[in-house]
């Protein structure tokens, strides 16, 4: 078998709940649902869903911060849930935030306690912390002490830990949060190094254009349920979205489809009554209002004739047609669910 096809991380039928409260008003919220996903060497994995999805739970228990309630979890053939110490030995972990790293201690100091954690021969140590800090741009502050370092250092930090003990797995939970997008750049450029060298990467982020160009495969995660899976391709066309439109409308209460003056309120069901209308955005800016159509095709050529009348008779002026970005696709993935059924 090529080494590209063993899961390097090999979640199986993962399942986890929170309990709140106590005693008679204990309650159980099971966040994870029979979970799977496997992750091969050199493919960068994108997890996204939104707030509270279950994300950085999946992460956690990846990384055997968290325990499943049941389920497996492999990581580079070790038994994770029985043996995490040694699972650990494989994987770095960058949870965001500014932890993981001893505050009071210099950037090199700590790269040398975890590569001492992680059995680095003594021998080569101090080069590849060298490299790893180099690597990073981070080797003219390697003797400063990590509490005066800014979110991007940290997390260059945490990718400099990766780089030092090869770890075949990384785990990397909204890598780009808040960085400035110089250093998102050159996190993003880190993670493609990783990728190079065959680390297996999963990673969650907010960013759709951060997973357009790193994904090898996503999974949106709803409800603690992967609802889709796949590459940005496959994803895309799951969504069956003919092409998008835009237009705008100067209509204060856009074509009578708003009761009241406000975006709250205007009447939706008028518009997916239209044929071909899949979902739909309107914003309102500065007094003018935006739509934005996501169009399935249409039932009769006829039909989008008739759509862009009945849209015309509403005051919206088209503006222009285009593809799907993958935040649309993503949109429709958790509007309508996945039409035909992308997953591997
Ligand atoms: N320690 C905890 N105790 C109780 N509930 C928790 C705990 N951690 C997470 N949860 C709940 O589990 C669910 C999943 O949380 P999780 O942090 O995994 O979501 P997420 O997808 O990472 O969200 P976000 O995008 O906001 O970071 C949420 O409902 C959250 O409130």
């Amino acid at each position: 078998m090529n080494s590209k096809e063993i899961s390097v991380l090999d979640l199986k039928n993962i399942t986890r709940s929170y309990t709140h409260g106590r005693g008679k008003s204990r309650i159980e919220h099971t966040v994870l649902h029979n979970l799977n996903m496997q992750i091969r060497a050199g493919e960068i994995f994108c997890l996204v869903g939104p707030n509270g999805a279950g994300k950085t739970t999946t992460v956690k228990i990846a990384g055997t911060l968290l325990a499943p309630d049941s389920g497996s979890v492999g990581v580079a053939g070790v038994d994770a849930v029985k043996d995490p110490r040694k699972a650990r030995e494989h994987m770095a972990l960058l949870l965001g935030g500014e932890n993981g790293f001893y505050r009071n201690v210099s950037a090199y100091d700590n790269l040398q306690y975890f590569a001492d954690l992680a059995g680095v021969p003594y021998v080569g140590r101090e080069k590849s912390i060298q490299d790893a800090l180099e690597s990073v741009n981070l080797a003219d502050k390697a003797q400063q002490r990590v509490q005066t370092f800014s979110r991007g250092m940290w997390q260059r930090l945490h990718i400099a830990r990766a780089l030092i003990n090869h770890a075949q797995l990384v785990l990397l939970d909204e890598p780009t949060m808040g960085l400035d997008p110089e250093s998102a750049r050159h996190v993003r450029s880190l993670i493609q190094g990783m990728q190079a060298e065959g680390t297996a990467i999963l990673m969650t982020t907010h960013e759709m254009s951060e997973v357009e160009r790193l994904a090898d495969t996503v999974a949106v995660i709803r409800e603690g349920r992967i609802i889709a899976r796949g590459t940005v391709d496959e994803l895309a066309t799951s969504q069956n979205i003919h092409h998008m439109s835009v237009y705008s409308c100067s209509s204060g209460n856009l074509g009578g489809l708003c009761g009241v003056d406000g975006a709250e309120d205007y009447d939706s069901d008028s518009l997916y009554a239209l044929d071909g209308v899949q979902w739909y955005e309107a914003v309102k800016t500065h007094g003018l209002w935006t739509v934005t159509i996501a169009w399935s095709g249409f039932s009769a050529s006829s039909a989008q004739a008739s759509a862009e009348k009945t849209l015309s008779d509403y005051g919206l002026q088209l503006l222009g047609r285009r593809e799907p970005s993958l935040e649309e696709v993503y949109l429709s993935i958790l509007h309508n669910g996945v039409s035909n059924g992308v997953s591997r």
